[in-house]
């Protein structure tokens, strides 16, 4: 290492280092966030300082030319040496955002002992030993080693998803393409780094598809518009400029920053990093978008399902207080402690910790099936998942695309098309993707046949390029014939192209016949392009895509004074000069995968920026129904009811713009269904991300892996309905468990309100009762993940209906109050359990026993629409898990824990009223679960 390159690489950190201490401890600064702030609020309100100072720099460096904006980066055009970014990286630590990093250990820790439940615990621990004269500490001990044992659990649980979901990260990366070299001397390479590995200075290639690996300033563009809609909402993308801006209209009207997280759509360009993770603008607002991010199907039926319970926990414990406190059973603050341990009867608070379980063991499954969750709550959104939309290349059709014909306007084989298209895909920097590769293979077959496939890139110059974009669906090359080999193309390129400047552009040929004015006939010459002709061509195209065939058409212009520049309206009076024919067979296995779907009742929808014709006869190859297809042109003629219409019916959506694919996921969804989309492409992005479930592959473009939820690992739509089923697995046993709890513990707690207006003299149960009861309830429950599902309920898709969730509820929770007041009236009137001061131990004990049993037999009765055990039986987990909660709970009387409990061990005949009370029980809820399915149509 030279001397030179240690002073320069060390450089970079002092002068960052400079910056840093002026913004990170200003001294007054910190002596006030001192004096008025906790730790953890200084440390937050720091980071703040730090990277809004970044920003200022960031906006600050908008405004520098080129060369003084590296110098102050201490970097230059090509790039970090390895070992300045080695050093920065110590320096600035691997480019992740903070809010995006797991919760540390202790963090879990301690938001697993503040859970509402367990301060409760130790609340009503404490309330046996703080009033003087009246301590009494066993109870003590027994409610901390409660609190303990909650604690541990729950903290074990979130420290196994977060692992999970981070083990599940590790298998998906992502990457951009950075300038680096060796030494400072040595050649600069464009290398592949891994996005965590970016850092300040290092110097970006920008390709449409391209995400911002940092906050970067543009140092070069052509054409480069870039996509901010993951920041500002806004889906048209905005132009970018490289140089110099003025500055003072803040970040956004800068237009040479380009933001983490923001992608290019189209064109090319070259950035430099300014700031990486906790110091970029994304950064600060991580968790706010990541909140507005996540409001799918899943996580909207989640708040629902928490509000309803929360509605229904204070109305039925305000019941029971008022008519506690009313009847004057208990001084307030009793009545009140009693309510709250009542509250806990009711809410499933091990419901976050059976929803975590279930999308673990899930996301696990899936990554046997070869795809990766990103966001483990996805998971469920698959098995909801009612329609499917899916781009076209590479899903339903292989992801190799052969040229099989290169044809000139009048349709005969001419090498013309398949040279200029060539030429186009060589140099074009933009967007290069397999139809590109395609002519390339193609190319270089037919030109090693003529023995000159060397050299013709060379022999021309390309002076511009016009970068592709979805909207026009073309791009074109400017080139001049270089000096080097002089001889090597005019063999192959048709006449037209001869030592002038010109302009070589392909795309859709629909939009490439529109701006041609004249073609290339058989004898290479250029006529006039007559509506006939059109019609002709036209024709011709039709025909290919009828025996489903990609078209591409090619046309060139030449400009015999070269431009000082080219844009978009240079693509007119063009000279048609034929079309590039693509065999894109669909998969074998699509057929079956379409039937699997439709088993599984997810609609397919196709969206393609493709034609339309080619589209219906691979639609129809694949047996996706083709009466209803539209074009993205028709859809934007149409009324708003005519869309809707259009978008409700139909099954093929061909030539769609990337907002047009958005718009038909947003429309699915605003009519209630839950929209999954499948895409890999630049121009999927959008709707990728406003889906509920968006779905890429490995091998997608960087900007569709990041708004994706999930990732396969091969492109196939076979694996999808592997998902779909775990996706409905997952549901089913959360949904199982959350209309378990509530029914069963509402059913508790309006017993109790039976009883506070039947004896209100004393309680049924007491409040350490009813936790031990729920805590014994709810460890059976923690083995709900492992629970089978029946076939018939994996049918159709499922998702969070709450009106289900309430009518489930109400109509079989009472229920159980039937038999819990047939309870208390052989407890009262039978034994005369009624002092509520003796005898108060055994009314007790037997409502303790006979709710818990009922409780937790009553889950093989509820998890399945079928005759339990006979016909469906619960996994050996399930059935182990409930039977050593109803040992416990009939054991516990006879412990010293029992008696600790306040349990009296009641008479043996009070056990035959229990089980004959349950057996009744069964049958009623057997009635019931029949009344209840032929009314609503559904069970779980
Ligand atoms: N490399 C390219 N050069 C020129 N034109 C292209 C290129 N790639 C795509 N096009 C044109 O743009 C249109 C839309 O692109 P593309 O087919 O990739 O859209 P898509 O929605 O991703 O379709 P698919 O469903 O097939 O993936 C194509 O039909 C084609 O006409
Ligand atoms: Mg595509």
């Amino acid at each position: 290492m030279s001397s030179k390159s240690l002073t320069l690489s060390l450089k970079p950190a002092s002068a960052f280092d400079a910056h840093e201490s002026q913004t990170s401890k200003p001294v007054s600064f910190a002596q006030r966030l001192k004096r008025t702030f906790s730790p953890a609020e200084r440390k937050r309100l720091e980071e703040v300082a730090l990277r809004n100072e970044a920003i200022d720099m960031l906006v600050n460096c908008a405004s520098f030319d080129t060369d003084a904006l590296l110098a102050r980066l201490f970097t230059d055009r090509q790039g970090l040496t390895s070992e300045w970014a080695a050093e920065r990286l110590i320096k600035y630590g691997p480019n992740i955002i903070h809010a995006t990093k797991p919760p540390a250990w202790y963090t879990l820790l301690l938001l697993a002992a503040t859970h509402p439940f367990q301060i409760l615990l130790i609340i009503l621990a404490c309330s046996n030993v703080v009033i003087p004269g009246n301590v009494n500490w066993p109870p003590f001990v027994y409610l901390m080693l409660m609190f303990l044992f909650a604690t541990v659990s729950r903290f074990v649980q979130e420290m196994k998803s977060t692992s999970a979901a981070q083990t599940l990260l590790a298998l998906y990366k992502t990457h951009v393409i950075a300038f680096r070299r060796v030494l400072k001397d040595s050649l600069s390479v464009p290398c592949k780094l891994e996005r965590s590995a970016v850092v300040p200075g290092d110097v970006i290639q920008l390709t449409a598809g391209t995400v911002f690996p940092g906050d970067c300033i543009i140092i070069s563009a052509n054409d480069l518009m870039v996509g901010e809609s993951s920041l500002t909402g806004e889906s048209i993308p905005v132009q970018k400029t490289a140089g110099a801006v003025n500055n003072s209209g803040g970040i956004f009207d800068c237009t040479n920053i380009g933001l983490m997280g923001t992608n290019v759509q189209s064109g090319v360009g070259v950035a430099v990093v300014v700031n990486t993770g906790d110091r970029t603008f994304i950064s600060g607002v991580a968790s706010e978008l990541s909140k507005k991010g996540s409001r799918t199907a899943y996580d909207r039926g989640v708040h629902q399902v928490t509000y309803l319970l929360l509605g229904i926990t204070v109305t039925l414990v305000t019941a029971i207080v008022l008519i506690d406190i009313y009847y004057g059973k208990q001084d307030p603050s009793s009545a009140f402690e009693f309510g709250v341990a009542t509250a806990c009867g009711v809410l499933p608070e091990m419901l976050p910790m059976v929803i975590n379980g279930n999308l673990i063991k899930g996301s696990l499954e899936l990554v046997k099936h070869r795809a990766i969750v990103k966001q483990i709550s996805s998971i469920q959104n698959v098995g909801a998942m009612e329609v499917l939309c899916s781009d076209k290349t590479g899903t339903l059709t292989k992801d190799e695309v052969v040229l099989i014909r290169s044809v000139n306007a009048d349709g005969n084989v001419s090498m013309a098309p398949l040279s200029l298209g060539f030429i186009n895909s060589c140099l074009q920097e933009g967007l290069k993707n397999i139809l590109d590769e395609a002519i390339i293979d193609a190319a270089a077959e037919g030109f090693a046949d003529f023995g000159v496939v060397n050299g013709v890139v060379d022999a021309y110059q390309c002076i511009a390029e016009i970068p592709f974009d979805f909207e026009r669906r073309c791009v074109s090359v400017v080139v001049e014939k270089g000096s080097t080999s002089e001889d090597s193309g005019d063999t192959m390129v048709a006449n037209s192209v001869s030592r002038e400047t010109i302009m070589v552009c392909k795309g859709a040929v629909e939009e490439i016949l529109t701006h041609s004015t004249s073609f290339i006939d058989n004898n290479g010459l250029a006529c006039a392009l007559t509506q006939e002709k059109l019609s002709e061509i036209t024709e011709m195209i039709h025909e290919m895509n009828n025996d489903g065939l990609r078209v591409l058409g090619v046309a060139t212009r030449t400009f015999a004074i070269p431009k000082a520049g080219y844009s978009k309206v240079d693509e007119n009076d063009m000279t048609f000069q034929g079309c590039l024919a693509f065999l894109d067979p669909p998969k074998e296995t699509s057929v079956e995968a379409i039937q699997q779907l439709r088993d599984l009742a997810v609609e397919v929808k196709v969206l393609t920026g493709d034609n339309l014709n080619v589209s219906v006869k691979i639609c129809r190859d694949v047996g996706i129904p083709v009466t209803h297809v539209y074009s993205g042109n028709q859809l934007e003629s149409m009324s708003e009811k005519e869309f809707e219409n259009a978008v409700e019916v139909g099954t093929v959506f061909a030539k769609l713009s990337p907002v047009q694919k958005r718009q038909i996921v947003e429309h699915l969804q605003s009519k209630g269904k839950v929209v999954g989309f499948l895409g890999d492409g630049i121009n999927d992005a959008l709707a990728l991300k406003c889906a509920d479930v968006g779905i890429s592959v490995d091998m997608a473009t960087e900007v569709a892996k990041d708004a994706a939820d999930i990732i396969l690992l091969e492109k196939s739509l076979l694996i999808l309905s592997h998902a779909v089923r775990t996706g409905r697995i997952v549901y089913g046993n959360t949904v199982k468990y959350i209309k378990m709890a509530t029914s069963s513990n509402f059913g508790n707690c309006f017993s109790n309100v039976v009883a506070a207006l039947w004896f209100p003299s004393f309680q049924p149960i007491s409040a350490i009762m009813i936790l031990t009861n729920n805590m014994l309830y709810d460890i059976s429950q923690t083995t709900m993940p492992w629970d089978s599902v029946d076939e018939s309920f994996l049918e159709i898709p499922r998702k969070w209906d709450i009106i289900d969730l309430l009518m489930f509820i109400v109509s079989i929770g009472p229920l159980s109050s039937l038999f819990d007041a047939s309870t208390f009236a052989i407890n009262l009137n039978y034994w005369g359990w009624n002092d509520g001061v003796d005898t108060l131990g055994f009314f007790q004990t037997s409502w303790f026993i006979e709710s818990l049993l009922t409780q937790t037999i009553i889950v093989h009765l509820l998890r399945t629409e079928k005759i339990p055990f006979i016909q469906s039986a619960a996994s050996w987990q399930v059935l182990l898990g409930t039977g050593l909660t109803c040992v416990a709970g009939m054991v516990l009387p006879f412990t010293p824990m029992g008696s600790l409990l306040g349990m009296a061990v009641i008479p043996a005949i009070q056990y035959g009223f229990i089980f004959m009370n349950i057996f009744l029980y069964v049958c009623v809820v057997l009635g019931g679960k029949a009344i209840y399915i032929r009314v609503r149509g559904r069970w779980l």
